[in-house]
């Protein structure tokens, strides 16, 4: 169907519904007339929105509150855009929001806003006992007699006139089955306050009874609702357990672990939305690979969309250089001329001294100073001397380690000669700079997702902005997806989680067979998980999906296999099943490579073949008819239906050799797990014959 098409037919329902609406409002006016129950303000109210139940919406009318005495919500409604409890005022005085306070005749009014918001807590309570997130309960004050639209924090603030087309613009998440089923689990869990009476009177007649609403205002409203991507299935409805740890009171650091696939990061964004909604600070969401924050961003936008301004997604070191820019610190980062410093420093200390009896390659010494030396902030060589290198299995002599102790003075010196600072410094010139002066204003939270993949310093800097106060850090990630060398624990850091914590446990993504296919790749590898060393790779997870596929294609020689990809990849656009209704048949494929050498001749080998390819650098989630094509460690926190991994076991070795050989063959097998476990329902592994 061309573009044009559908706007028309998305164009003509939105008509239809707001027509449909106004047809059914004198209906409506007189079944609120009879509502003995109510007073004449929600009676109003009341009939306005008794026109929403003509097109699957629920209403329920003056319930008890549970957990109070005698106080009553005035309404629930039920429909495609969630949950709404609603608290009708009439109000002489014109309200408004000033400064993120409600205010009317000149006076604050905060205690309507907590009591909304109290009852919009009760609701979800009731609904996360069936796994419903919070995102989708809003609470709203609805003033009679006053045009408005405005919002304090997670409550909507609506005049009569604009109920309609505000609930109707709503976001969909809902389908009619689940309406009627959450509507009647409220109807019990909030019971009717007074049996409301049906009796044969009406209320006045008035002449705009017969016109609730603005009938344009309502169509452009139904249409902006259609316009909302589809909503995914955990935009809503989450396991009870996740929506606990959504919900939980922490009273200080805490941490959210869990094998690869477990909703660790879908719980943190709900979560992100609960925080914004709970208080009026900044949310400040983190991960360190920098394509992450577009997606997680994306997500969020169509999860809770009305905080989108309140929670910030950033790479680390992106918030690190805003920040330090915002201070006037100068810092200039060129990553390719530090490169190049220890390129010379590696000439002139490194090739002829001991430090090639253990490992002979440059790149690993450079990681030494990168994670271990300048990623733990070690300043010295007695600290370095006696530090524990957690995560690296190469065990170095003293000897060893003064070697590499002047190999790092050496870089050190010829990068500050250059006038460049690497990735490290950025992060240390901002926590000096943050502990020396703190942010202003500081975040009411931050949430840092794959925390297993920062260095020390990285973790450290964060948890200096978040501080040690009540929901302020979660820190989520799990050790057994690290993608780069050497480690650290939480307590080096100076965190403290004292039991706040939770493990999840079931895999939400991985249809059973790629999962297990995954963990026997990682299951004899011992890993490092934060808060200690973890012995066994094989760890306990439930599966919610069955079946899967596995494919191997084993080829003579390089050409036959990416002959074999190309038509892997022409069969499933042909087949057309790849993109969860959401884009053709590649939007839901990706090719992930281990290097960007590798990533550079796969784009050639599938452009040459009339294959649309995206690279992941520049896909933010939305659906693109385009197979995704990225590194391991670009594809960490992502999914996909399809993934492709060519020539995947071309560095995958036996672990028996030597340490650092170990060392070597473990970071590549937990790599390769990270790229196996992006795959929901068909994984490929291509391989060439050695
Ligand atoms: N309660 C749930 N119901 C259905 N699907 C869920 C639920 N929770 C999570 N999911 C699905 O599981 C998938 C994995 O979730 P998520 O990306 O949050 O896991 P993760 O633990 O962060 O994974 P990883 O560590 O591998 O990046 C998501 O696509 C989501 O659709």
């Amino acid at each position: 169907m061309a573009a044009g098409d559908s706007a028309g037919a998305r164009g003509r329902r939105a008509r239809e519904q707001a027509l449909e609406l106004a047809r059914r409002s004198r209906e409506a006016w007189e079944l609120a007339g009879r509502w003995e129950a109510a007073a004449e303000a929600e009676r109003q109210v009341a009939a306005t929105l008794l026109t929403l139940t003509g097109t699957g919406w629920r209403l329920l009318v003056d319930r008890r509150w549970p957990g109070t005495r005698t106080a009553n919500v005035d309404m629930i409604l039920v429909g495609p855009g969630g949950v709404f409890v609603i608290d009708v005022k009439r109000w002489r005085d014109r309200p408004g929001v000033e400064n993120g306070h409600l205010v009317a005749g000149g006076e604050r009014r905060d205690a309507e806003v907590a009591r909304v918001l109290a009852m919009a807590r009760t609701a979800d309570e009731k609904v996360a006992e069936f796994g419903m997130s919070p995102v989708a309960v809003r609470p709203v004050i609805v003033f009679a007699g006053h045009r408005l639209d405005e919002r304090i924090g997670r409550v909507r603030l609506v005049g009569h006139p604009d109920v309609v087309h505000a609930l109707v613009a709503e976001p969909r998440r809902l389908t009619a089955r689940m309406v009627k089923v959450v509507s009647e689990y409220l109807e019990e869990a909030f019971p009717a306050y007074e049996v409301t009476v049906l009796k044969g009177g009406s209320v006045d007649e008035r002449p705009e009874a017969t016109a609730l609403f603005d009938v344009a205002e309502v169509e452009k409203a139904a249409l902006d609702s259609v316009l909302h991507a589809p909503i995914e299935r955990w935009m809503t409805f989450l396991h009870p357990d996740q929506v606990a740890v959504v919900r939980r009171d922490w009273g200080g650091p805490a941490r959210i672990s869990g094998p690869a696939g477990t909703g660790k990061t879908v719980v943190a964004l709900h979560r992100a939305a609960h925080l914004a909604a709970r208080g009026s600070g900044r949310v400040l969401y983190v991960t360190f690979a920098n394509n992450l924050p577009r997606v997680q961003g994306q997500l969020f936008r169509r999860l809770a969309g009305h905080f989108a301004d309140r929670v910030e997604f950033r790479s680390l070191h992106g918030w690190a250089q805003a920040f330090l820019t915002e201070r006037g610190v100068p810092v200039n980062l060129n990553s390719r001329r530090a490169k190049d410093a220890f390129s010379h420093a590696w000439m002139r200390v490194g090739r002829d001294s001991v430090l090639v009896d253990v490992e002979p390659t440059p790149g690993y010494w450079q990681e030494e100073i990168d994670y271990v030396i300048k990623g733990r902030g070690i300043t010295s060589l007695e600290e370095y001397r006696e530090v524990a290198r957690h995560g690296r299995r190469t065990a170095l002599q003293t000897a060893h380690r003064e070697a590499a102790w002047l190999l790092y003075e050496e870089y050190e010196l010829l990068r500050k000669q250059r006038g460049v600072a690497d990735f490290n410094d950025v992060l240390l010139a901002a926590l000096d700079e943050l502990r020396e002066r703190p942010a202003d204003p500081p975040y009411a939270a931050v949430i840092v997702d794959e925390v297993q993949d920062l260095t020390l310093v990285g973790v450290r800097l964060l948890h200096a902005l978040a501080g040690d106060g009540p929901n302020g850090l979660l820190l989520i990630g799990d050790g057994q997806q690290a993608v780069y060398p050497g480690g650290f624990r939480l307590a080096d850091a100076g965190i403290a989680l004292k039991g706040r914590g939770t493990v999840l446990r079931t895999n939400y993504r991985n249809a059973a067979a790629i999962l297990d296919e995954a963990m026997e790749v990682v299951s004899e590898d011992p890993f490092d998980d934060l808060e200690g060393p973890s012995p066994n790779g094989r760890r306990t997870v439930d599966t919610a999906y069955d079946g899967g596929q596995v494919i191997r294609a084993v080829a003579a020689d390089a050409a036959e296999h990416d002959r074999i990809l190309v038509a892997a990849l022409r069969q499933l656009r042909e087949d057309g099943d790849g993109g969860d209704g959401e884009g053709g048949a590649l939007a839901g494929a990706a090719v992930l490579c281990r290097s960007i050498r590798e990533i550079e001749h796969y784009h050639r080998v599938l452009t040459r073949a009339g294959l649309p390819v995206l690279r992941l650098e520049n896909y933010d989630g939305r659906p693109v008819e385009a197979i995704k094509i990225g590194t391991y460690h670009r594809a960490k926190g992502l999914e996909f239906k399809h993934v492709y991994l060519p020539r995947h076991d071309a560095e995958i070795r036996p672990s028996a050799d030597g340490d650092p050989a170990r060392e070597r063959a473990e970071l590549a097998r937990r790599q390769l797990f990270v790229a196996m476990t992006r795959a929901r329902d068909l994984l490929w592994l291509g391989s060439v014959r050695r």
